[in-house]
C-alpha cells in the first residue's frame, strides 16, 4: 500500500521530559485513523510533527516521501482551537481562504475563491461569509476552520479533535462527509469520542507517549485499558464507553 506518512524511531523531548518515546509507524493513502489516548499522550505534538511545526529530538518522519515541511502544500491542518487568537480582526471568508495559502507575495487565484465558496457551501457556513470570527458561537467556528483544513483539497488531512463543540446532527453529517473524503486522501484525527471513531475509522493508533496498539478498531482497543491507564468498558460493537474509575 501507497504510504502518505511514515514514522521512524521517533523521540520527542521537553526539557528532560519524554513526551514521544520510538514511534514507529505507517499512515497509508485513502485511510481513515483516528488517535486516541489519554490527556498530555502526545497526540497533538504528533500531528504538529507531520505537519512539520515540530522537529522530533531523534528519528525520522517523512510525508509523501519529503521532510514534513516541504508536503505542507498536500497537508489540509485543523489545530486544537484554543490556540487561535479570536481578537484578529479576519472575516470566515478571509479564514478559510487562508487555508489555500501558497507562497508570500503570491495571490490567491479565483480558483481558490471559488473553493472557499464551495466548502463554505458545503459546510453549511456560506450565510456566514462576511461575520467577523469574535461574533461566531463556538461550533460555528469549528465549521469554519474544518473548511479552512478543507479548502485545500490537500492528499492529507490532519484533524485535531474536529468535532469538540458542533452539535450532533452536524458531527454525524461531519463523519459521512469524511468517509466521502477518504475516497481520495488519507485522514488523520485525533479524538476523544472513542464510540464515535470505532464506527467509523479504519484504524485506531492509542498513543500515551508510547504507541500502545495500533489496528482495526475492535483489534487496537483490546489494549485501550494500558492506554488509558484505567479501566474502560467497551460496549460490544465498540460503541459507547466508560471510564470506570477517574484517572
Ligand atoms: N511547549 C511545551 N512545553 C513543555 N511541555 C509541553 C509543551 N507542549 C506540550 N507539552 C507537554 O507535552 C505533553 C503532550 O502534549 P500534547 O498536547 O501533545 O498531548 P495530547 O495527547 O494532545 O493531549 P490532549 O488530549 O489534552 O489534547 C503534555 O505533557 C504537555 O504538557
Amino acid at each position: 500500500m501507497d504510504k502518505a506518512v511514515e514514522i521512524k524511531k521517533l523521540y520527542y523531548k521537553i526539557d528532560n521530559k519524554t513526551i514521544l518515546e520510538n514511534i514507529n509507524f505507517e499512515i497509508y493513502k485513502n485511510e481513515f485513523l483516528a488517535i486516541i489516548g489519554p490527556n498530555g499522550g502526545g497526540k497533538t505534538t504528533l500531528l504538529k510533527m507531520i505537519i512539520g511545526l515540530l522537529k522530533p529530538t531523534s528519528g525520522k518522519i517523512k510525508v509523501f516521501g519529503l521532510k514534513p515541511e516541504e508536503a505542507r502544500k498536500k497537508v489540509g491542518y485543523l489545530p486544537q482551537r484554543r490556540h487561535f487568537d479570536m481578537d484578529f480582526p479576519i472575516n470566515v471568508f478571509e479564514t478559510v481562504l487562508m487555508g489555500c495559502y501558497h507562497a508570500p507575495l503570491q495571490d490567491y487565484t479565483q480558483e481558490d475563491k471559488e473553493r472557499v465558496e464551495k466548502w463554505l457551501e458545503r459546510l453549511d457556513i456560506i450565510n456566514l461569509k462576511d461575520e467577523r470570527l469574535d461574533n461566531l458561537s463556538g461550533g460555528q467556528l469549528q465549521r469554519v476552520f474544518l473548511a479552512r483544513a478543507l479548502v485545500k483539497e490537500g492528499e492529507l488531512l490532519l484533524l485535531d479533535e474536529p468535532t469538540s463543540s458542533v452539535d450532533p446532527l452536524f458531527q454525524e453529517r461531519f463523519y459521512e462527509l469524511l468517509d466521502e473524503l477518504k475516497q481520495k486522501m488519507a485522514i488523520v484525527m485525533v479524538s476523544h469520542d472513542i464510540g464515535m471513531v470505532a464506527t467509523h475509522v479504519d484504524r485506531i493508533a492509542c498513543l500515551n507517549q508510547r504507541l500502545f496498539a495500533h489496528g482495526p478498531p475492535r483489534e487496537a482497543l483490546e489494549s485501550i485499558e494500558d492506554v488509558y491507564k484505567c479501566p474502560i468498558e467497551l460496549i460490544a460493537h465498540g460503541i459507547p464507553h466508560r471510564v470506570l474509575r477517574e484517572h
